[in-house]
């Protein structure tokens, strides 16, 4: 798992060898220890390079033994047996030297990277910190600053700015092995006291107290509840107040304290489910690693309102030619605008050339002759989205992959405009479309397996976590996300206000209270949805006949406050108020509280006391119960997709791992029995009935969430 060799003469080189990031298990970490030694002892070896097989350094590591009992030598131990070493240690970054990799590389005594490797301490986003020796040298090498930027966001950085910053001697555009080799020539013999960064005193800025403080500050609002990125400041305070020997004791025990949490759980959980889902199946027997993706040179956005716009701007980032079409000129003009600043001003963010000239712009329909895929983004009205689709029937070329971004209708009636159903497929990307992570690739029972693996391919290549799923109302995300908001409105009808409602939520781990959000999101945009589904027109009448239709209870809240042309932010008014229309700041508005009491009185509701659990339970456990719906039908091909949807689309806490993961860590015995508990209450509410998966689940002996595909016998739906 290590290898040695002398190269140059006088050099030993020491190659890791885990493919297929050489992450640090405990083979690999007993090699470099007996790789190292071999080095040392060799009389004709003056200096060393550490580099990795198939040009990466290392991924740090391995997270899949983090769940399993320690073997091996510790990697901190490994790390300060390098940095001790009495020849010099060059380590050769090529690819990406991350977490336990970076810190590998932190240890030695010089570093050299390729122009294109990648650096950064992610650990933090696996719910841990860099716990063999990072949070101590980092902050001698670079300062305190700019090690807590690092540590605490896990953002990753380029070479370039890896030497600007000191983290890195030296980068290179060679063989990056070569180079290195030439630098350890060049500094054997060299003393190496000036070299150990455990050595460096770490230097002081003036303002500490306050450069912590406010650092805390930044990083618990940032992530709220989560306790690594606190854990990751606590930890870099004490390389900056203590010796290094002390400073080390503090990391590891603070390491122990997040190793052991459910929040590290999570996360990593999370880590594998994202790789996962990109591993897709349909019900059909379609998968990833047997469907081929057409090729792909030339798409066409059919729309370019918000949705248009950010899809446009994120496939012209990819360097695909696109066509974006918007009949109405008033529109166009004004889309041409809204997408050239956007692609500029993203451009200048990440430092390169803006790609205006990818993208050409008509109002006329047959611009799209030649397009290789169509993505459909007009206004989410059926009718309208069936005519499109006739429309590019028509126009489009024989073997054009037609996609719609509807959030909700029936992807299967679309393809049913066209002459070849199995290219129809949907794309749901979520707003702002060139921001938001994730996208939901929604297949129907007549797309075919290269359509699918076209949507995912292309999703890749945009930078989302694409998520296969089945066609149903909502599909996976906007199916769950109806229950939490019915939730919610129940409540305040049981005597909560939003204020209540959100609280618990927020305290939860959500950015946004499930009622904030509405505000940002407009609250008109449900309210269309539910009219067109024959819901959203208020009852004049009073009692609990006005609040049931389709035979379901029914709140009309939201509708209500629509008709009084309170939209959210955008209005000014919603379920908060707001300074101005288009204003951010939610304050409590005394108009909506006296409008609940007199929404009450109206049909005899008698408002209670609501704890934030029962939100809680309410709304997170109507949703996960849809979850395991969901499962039962193959909607979703495990819990992983659901959860990666939440996470990436929903803006679920990703250390409380997905609503799914979630149900395992509360148990889902309890989940049932809350479940049972407020259907009891409310059986004018059905889908509150627990899914019979999660009662077969709990008859299983609630199985962890890596074995519930065991219990779900019928893999997928009948769709
Ligand atoms: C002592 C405590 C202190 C130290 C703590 C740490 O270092 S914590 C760690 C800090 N380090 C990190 O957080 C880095 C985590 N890794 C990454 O960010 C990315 O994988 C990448 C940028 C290295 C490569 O991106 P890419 O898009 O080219 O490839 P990809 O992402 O698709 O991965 C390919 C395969 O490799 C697998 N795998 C990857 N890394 C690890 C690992 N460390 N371990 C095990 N496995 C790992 C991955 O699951 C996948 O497996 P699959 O599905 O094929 O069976």
């Amino acid at each position: 798992m290590a290898q040695y060799s002398r190269v140059s003469g006088t050099v030993g080189l020491i190659t890791l060898q885990n493919p297929p990031v050489n992450a640090l298990c405990a083979a690999v970490r007993q090699g470099i220890v007996e790789m190292l030694k071999k080095a040392l002892s060799d009389s004709k070896v003056k200096s060393v390079v550490i580099c990795g097989q198939n040009g990466i350094f290392c991924g740090g590591a391995d997270i899949k033994e983090f769940g399993m009992n320690m073997s091996g030598p510790p990697l901190v131990q490994v790390i300060h047996a390098i940095e001790d070493a009495n020849k010099p240690m060059v380590a050769a970054i090529e690819g990406v030297a991350l977490g336990g990799g970076l810190e590998l590389a932190l240890g030695c005594h010089y570093r050299i990277a390729h122009s294109k490797a990648r650096l950064g301490l992610p650990e933090v986003i696996l719910g841990l910190l860099p716990a063999a020796g990072g949070t101590q040298r980092l902050p001698r090498l670079i300062g305190v600053p700019a090690a807590l930027d690092l540590i605490t966001t896990g953002r990753h950085v380029i070479a370039a700015e890896a030497l600007q910053l000191g983290i890195v001697d030296q980068v290179t555009d060679h063989k990056t092995v070569d180079a290195a080799v030439k630098l350890a020539q060049s500094v054997a013999g060299k003393p190496l006291d000036a070299r150990r960064i455990s050595t460096y005193p770490c230097a002081r800025p003036s303002d500490l107290d306050a450069l912590f403080e406010g650092e805390m500050q930044k990083v618990r609002q940032r992530a709220r509840g989560a306790i690594a990125p606190v854990a990751c400041v606590q930890a870099v305070q004490a390389a900056a107040t203590l010796p290094y020997t002390q400073g080390i004791e503090r990391e590891k025990e603070l390491m122990v304290t997040l190793f052991t949490s459910g929040q590290a759980r999570a996360l990593q959980y999370l880590f594998f489910s994202q790789r996962a889902v990109s591993k897709w199946s349909t019900p059909s027997g379609a998968r990833w690693d047997t469907s081929k993706p057409g090729p792909i040179h030339k798409v066409a956005v059919i729309g370019l309102g918000t949705m248009g716009r950010g899809i446009t701007v994120a496939l012209a980032q990819t360097g695909l030619s696109v066509v974006a079409v918007e009949t109405q000129e008033k529109q166009l003009m004004g889309a041409k605008k809204a997408v050239s600043n956007m692609l500029e001003q993203g451009a200048k963010r990440r430092g390169v050339a803006p790609t205006l000239d990818k993208i050409s712009y008509s109002p006329n329909i047959q611009a799209i002759a030649d397009a290789d895929l169509v993505i459909e983004a007009v206004f989410e009205d059926m009718a309208l989205k069936k005519q499109v689709f006739q429309q590019l029937a028509a126009v489009c070329k024989p073997g054009t992959f037609l996609c719609t971004n509807t959030s909700s209708l029936d992807v299967d009636q679309l393809a049913s405009q066209t002459r070849s159903p199995e290219l129809v497929v949907g794309m749901h990307f979520f707003a702002p479309a060139h921001v938001m992570k994730l996208l939901e690739v929604v297949y129907g029972p007549r797309t075919s397996p290269q359509a699918v693996a076209t949507a995912m391919e292309l999703g890749k290549k945009m930078g989302k976590v694409s998520v296969a799923v089945g066609n149903c109302q909502g599909f996976v995300g906007n199916r769950m996300l109806k229950l939490y908001l019915e939730q919610a409105f129940f409540l305040l009808e049981e005597g909560a206000t939003p204020e209540l409602v959100d609280r618990a939520l927020e305290e939860f781990g959500f950015a946004m209270g499930v009622f904030r959000m509405s505000d940002l999101s407009g609250l008109d945009v449900g309210w269309k949805v539910r009219k067109g589904l024959m819901l959203g027109e208020t009852d004049v009448s009073s009692g609990q006949s006005a609040r049931i239709r389709q035979g379901c209870r029914y709140s009309p809240l939201g509708d209500l406050l629509c008709e009084q042309g309170r939209f959210g932010q955008k209005t000014g008014q919603g379920w908060y108020q707001y300074d101005k229309p288009g204003g951010r700041v939610a304050s409590s508005d005394p108009w909506l509280h006296s409008f609940l009491e007199s929404y009450r009185a109206k049909h005899g509701l008698v408002a209670r006391h609501i704890d934030h659990q029962e939100v809680l339970e309410r709304c997170l456990y109507a949703m996960i119960n849809e979850g395991f719906r969901i499962l039962e039908e193959g909607i979703a091909a495990g819990p992983e997709d659901i959860d990666v949807i939440y996470v990436f689309g929903y803006s679920w806490p990703r250390h409380r791992g997905g609503p799914m993961f979630y149900a395992d860590m509360v148990g889902l015995a309890k989940v049932l029995e809350r479940l049972e508990h407020y259907q009891q209450a409310h059986p004018d509410v059905p889908y509150l009935q627990p899914c019979s998966l999660l009662r077969r689940l709990v008859a299983s002996g609630s199985p962890p969430i890596q074995r519930w595909r065991e219990v779900i016998k019928k893999p997928h739906s009948q769709l």
